[in-house]
C-alpha cells in the first residue's frame, strides 16, 4: 500500500514523487543511476502531459557527498540549456542500493515556463538555474553560501553564511521583480542542529512577517564548508495567510499555512515525540496537517504533494502506511526525506502543497 501517487497535476503544475533507480540500474555507479532516475522522471512527466524539459524544480538526495561531481556530469547531459532550479542534499534514499533519489515539479501542458538569471551574475558552476517561473509562481534554487556575483564560496560562521544566502535570495528574487516579502515557502537545511537557534534568530530578523510556511531539517551538504542551504518559493504580489482570521504574531518563525494565489504551502507538522510508536507519530502529523487544511477551508483532496521527513530509514515504511491509513483518496505525490529533525525527539514531520 503506497501513500503516494506517481505524480499529480494541480494548478498548472505536475508534481512527481521521489524516485530512485529501477532494479536493473541499482547495481550501477552514480552516472548510470542518475541517468535512470532522470529517464524515469521524464517518462512520468510525459504520462502527465509534461516532460523533463518543462521541469521547474528538482530536489536531489545523494547518498554520498563524494558523488556530487559524478552526479552533476550525468545530470548536465539532460539539460543542455535552461535547466530547472535544483536543491541537492546528502540524504540516504530508502532503497539500500540506491545512490540518488529525485523528485520534480514541472509546468503542466500549456502552462508557461521561463528561467530567470540575476543581472551581472556568472552562470552557476553547477547545472541548475537560479529561478524558474510559471505564471506568478517562482521557484528558487537551493541557495548555498556561495557569492552569486563571483561564485566564491563564503566561509565563516553561520550568520555570515546565512547573510550571503539572503543576499543571493534578494538578487534572485529581484530578477523576477520580487522581494523576500513575496516568499511563500522556505525549506532550511542545516548541517548541525546546534546552529538552529542562530539560524532562527537571523531568519526572524530578515524574513518579513508574516513569515512563509517553513520546514527545517538537518542534513549534510555538498561542500563540507557549507553550514546551511535554503530553498524558497515566491508568488508575485499574492502572498496571504492561509487562515485569514488567525493572528500570526510578528515574531512567529513560520505561518502554518501560506497562500500564494491558488497554491497553499503548509509548514511541516510534527508528529508525537519520542518514545511514541512511529505509526502514532505519523497519524498525529497527518491529523495536524488535515486540521490546518480544514481551517483554510480545504480538504485532503486538495493536497498535491507532500514531503515526509523521517529521522530514520527504518521508520519510513511504517510512517507511510500510517499516513495512507489516515487519509482518503486521491493520493498526493510525495517524497520521503531521511534526515535529522528538529526538535531532536521528533521522528516524523509532514509538509505539503495544496491547490484550491
Ligand atoms: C546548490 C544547489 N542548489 C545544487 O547543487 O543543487
Amino acid at each position: 500500500m503506497d501513500a503516494f501517487a506517481p505524480a499529480t497535476t494541480a494548478g498548472g503544475l505536475v508534481y512527481v514523487s521521489g524516485v530512485s533507480a529501477g532494479q536493473a540500474a541499482l547495481a550501477e555507479p552514480v552516472p548510470g543511476q542518475v541517468t535512470d532516475v532522470l529517464r524515469r522522471l521524464d517518462l512520468t512527466l510525459l504520462e502527465y502531459g509534461s516532460s523533463l524539459t518543462r521541469a521547474l524544480s528538482i530536489h536531489v538526495q545523494v547518498r554520498h557527498a563524494a558523488d556530487f561531481a559524478a552526479m552533476n556530469a550525468a545530470y548536465a547531459r539532460f539539460f543542455p540549456s535552461a535547466p530547472p532550479v535544483r536543491t541537492t542534499v546528502v540524504a540516504p534514499p530508502e532503497s539500500s542500493g540506491a545512490l540518488v533519489q529525485m523528485s520534480a515539479v514541472a509546468a503542466a501542458a500549456g502552462a508557461p515556463r521561463e528561467v530567470l538569471h540575476p543581472a551581472g551574475w556568472p552562470v552557476s558552476p553547477n547545472p541548475y538555474s537560479y529561478a524558474a517561473r510559471s505564471g506568478d509562481l517562482v521557484f528558487l534554487a537551493g541557495l548555498v553560501p556561495r557569492d552569486g556575483r563571483t561564485n566564491a564560496v563564503v566561509t565563516g560562521d553561520l550568520e555570515t553564511q546565512i547573510a550571503s544566502i539572503f543576499c543571493n535570495a534578494t538578487d534572485v528574487l529581484g530578477a523576477a521583480g520580487l522581494s523576500l516579502a513575496d516568499v511563500v515557502s522556505a525549506r532550511v537545511y542545516l548541517t548541525d542542529p546546534a546552529h538552529a537557534p542562530a539560524a532562527e534568530e537571523y531568519y526572524r530578523r530578515h524574513m518579513p512577517p508574516p513569515r512563509p510556511a517553513r520546514s527545517i531539517v538537518v542534513a549534510a551538504l555538498m561542500n563540507p564548508a557549507y553550514l546551511v542551504e535554503m530553498t524558497f518559493v515566491a508568488m508575485a504580489g499574492k502572498r496571504a495567510l492561509g487562515f485569514p482570521d488567525a493572528a500570526i504574531p510578528d515574531d512567529a518563525i513560520a505561518s502554518p499555512l501560506m497562500r500564494g494565489g491558488s497554491h497553499l504551502f503548509l509548514s511541516a507538522t510534527d508528529g508525537d515525540y519520542a518514545p511514541a510508536a512511529i505509526d502514532a507519530h505519523a497519524r498525529t502529523a497527518t491529523g495536524r496537517l488535515l486540521n490546518s487544511l480544514r481551517q483554510a477551508g480545504l480538504a485532503w483532496a486538495d493536497v498535491a504533494d507532500i514531503t515526509l521527513q523521517v529521522s530514520d530509514a527504518a521508520h519510513a515504511a511504517t510512517a507511510r502506511r500510517a499516513i495512507r491509513e489516515s487519509m482518503l483518496q486521491p493520493l498526493p505525490a510525495g517524497t520521503t526525506l531521511i534526515c535529522g529533525l528538529l526538535p531532536h525527539d521528533a521522528r516524523v514531520q509532514i509538509s505539503a502543497t495544496a491547490v484550491s
